[in-house]
């Protein structure tokens, strides 16, 4: 039955209740004039929640945290991170709210959580608030990653809240309302491990372990289950990279606060999609040494885990020494699951039967991404057009590459091998959140024009299914331009 009043609506506290020392009580900012933007209908029917109540005044206040349902305690959740490899101890939702847990009707428990809803005693300096324009573009961003079938932190709604938001201008403020399987991060655990309370570290990796890994219970005896926690969270987090990876998304800001134990993507800042193929891309204007540029992703993924499996020593083994020999070679395991994962989805790419010799396909793609990134191709655009080349179009992709008879002869290895043009078709997407679009889209969104966006949804919710009329949303963007994206604008 769909959830269709506030008082149906049952919200776990098992967060708050299991791990207080992480949990602040709070409330969210009263929001002058909510007005709902756009309302993430498929997601709501995943949910058990009525669209149409979540459209009416009462579903838009607790979209926006201005009603709470009835048992719910809605929390500040308590984090640290390093941040550009600089740690800081006290960070935890300045301006976000974990409403509580909800469990879906396929008994899928998931977070509901608000962003840039007030300041909370996390805050800082900060106003506790967020634009409309960066919260659309986690909407745009999430849904399309959804698509393409990436695990992410998904948008239920943006709330516009009549408030405007002091920035290097004044802008429209906004809550996003988000859905995940956790909130955990990996400064969850730096932040448990720092307080020296082994205690509070076991709980919460109990509660990980519960949420996310619960065949790492059965590990076996003492530190097992949480090398079985580590070892989860590796894999997970190196298959999603790979994903990034192969679709060209980049994500600007994997601060340790920002990588899930899910393995979810989360916090769509500074992010963006790569046009032309070039491994060095950096677009997050205040990543100056360009830390977590494009290529830089597996290497700042493993940094990040090597802090989560410090965190968690002390419950791998009384032993310091043994604790660090395990826990390092949990680590190891990054690099065999990352570069699995990053050929099968290649060989995927590529239209490759299954069975093939794995280092037969590595080096075809290796060779392939060479020629790509001497000709700087458009990385989505070129992958589709291989496509045609397998049907025995080449015009598309002769037409790009600057070495032509290198790729010439990297098309007949790839030919020999039997590529499935159809099967490309249905992983290879035509559109994916264009830099220059998204902005157009945000840009009219904060003006008051929401067609741009919803006609850039239509786009990203179905990308691989090529449409005559969205010819330009499969264009790239204007070269050189950019950065997009930079962190004032949050
Ligand atoms: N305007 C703000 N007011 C208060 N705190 C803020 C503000 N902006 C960011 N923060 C805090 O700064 C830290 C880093 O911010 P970051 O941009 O990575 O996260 P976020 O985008 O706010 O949230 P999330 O990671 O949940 O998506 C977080 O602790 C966040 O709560
Ligand atoms: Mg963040």
């Amino acid at each position: 039955m769909d959830v269709s009043s506030p008082t149906d609506l049952r919200l776990g506290t098992r967060f708050a209740d299991e791990l207080p020392e992480l949990a602040v009580r709070w409330q969210a900012e009263e929001a002058p004039e909510p007005q709902l933007v756009v309302l993430n209908e498929p997601l709501a029917a995943e949910l058990g929640l009525d669209p149409r109540w979540l459209r009416s005044e009462a579903g838009v206040r607790l979209l926006v945290g201005a009603e709470v349902p009835d048992g719910a305690t809605p929390v500040a959740q308590g984090y640290a991170g390093h941040q550009f490899g600089g740690y800081s101890p006290r960070l935890g939702d300045g301006r976000a709210l974990l409403l509580g847990e909800l469990t879906d009707p396929a008994g899928r428990v998931r977070d509901l959580h608000l962003k840039g809803s007030g300041r909370t005693p996390w805050a800082r300096g900060g106003d506790g608030l967020a634009g409309l324009g960066p919260m659309l573009r986690e909407h745009v961003v999430s849904e399309a990653m959804h698509t393409l079938g990436i695990p992410t932190t998904r948008s239920l709604a943006v709330v516009a809240t009549g408030r405007g938001v002091r920035r290097e201008q004044v802008l429209p403020g906004a809550v996003l309302a988000r859905v995940a399987s956790s909130h955990l991060r990996v400064g969850s655990f730096q932040y448990a491990r720092a307080t020296g309370d082994d205690d509070l570290l076991r709980r919460l990796a109990d509660h990980a372990i519960a949420r996310h890994h619960p065949a790492a219970r059965d590990a076996g005896p003492a530190g097992a289950a949480y090398v079985a926690l580590l070892e989860g969270v590796v894999e997970a987090q190196a298959r999603l990279v790979a994903q990034w990876m192969l679709v060209g998304f980049v994500h600007g800001v994997m601060n340790t606060d920002n990588m899930t134990i899910s393995g979810e993507s989360i916090d769509y800042g500074p992010c963006a999609f790569l046009d032309a193929y070039d491994p060095a891309t950096v677009f997050s204007s205040i990543d100056e040494g360009g830390r977590y540029a494009y290529r830089n992703q597996p290497a700042a993924a493993q940094w990040n885990l090597a802090r989560l499996a410090e965190a968690l020593l002390p419950l791998i083994d009384a032993d310091e020494e043994r604790a660090v020999e395990t826990a390092t070679r949990s680590l190891q395991g990054f690099a065999t699951t990352y570069a699995d994962a990053f050929t099968a989805d290649a060989a995927a790419k590529l239209g490759l039967p299954a069975g093939l010799d794995r280092a037969v396909v590595a080096s075809l793609v290796e060779d392939l991404l060479a020629l790509m990134a001497a000709a700087r191709v458009d990385h989505t655009s070129f992958f589709r057009a291989l496509g045609d080349a397998a049907r025995g179009d080449v015009e598309g992709v002769r037409g790009v590459v600057l070495d032509l008879p290198g790729l010439d002869a990297w098309l007949e290895r790839w030919r020999g091998l039997g590529p499935d043009a159809e099967a490309m078709d249905r992983v290879n997407p035509v559109y994916i959140p264009r830099n220059h679009l998204v902005e157009q889209a945000l840009d009219a969104a904060t003006a008051g024009d929401l067609a741009p966006l919803h006609r850039l949804l239509e786009a990203v919710t179905a990308p691989y299914d090529e449409r005559p009329g969205l010819a330009a949303y499969a264009e790239p963007g204007p070269a050189g331009a950019g950065p997009y994206v930079t962190f004032c604008g949050t």
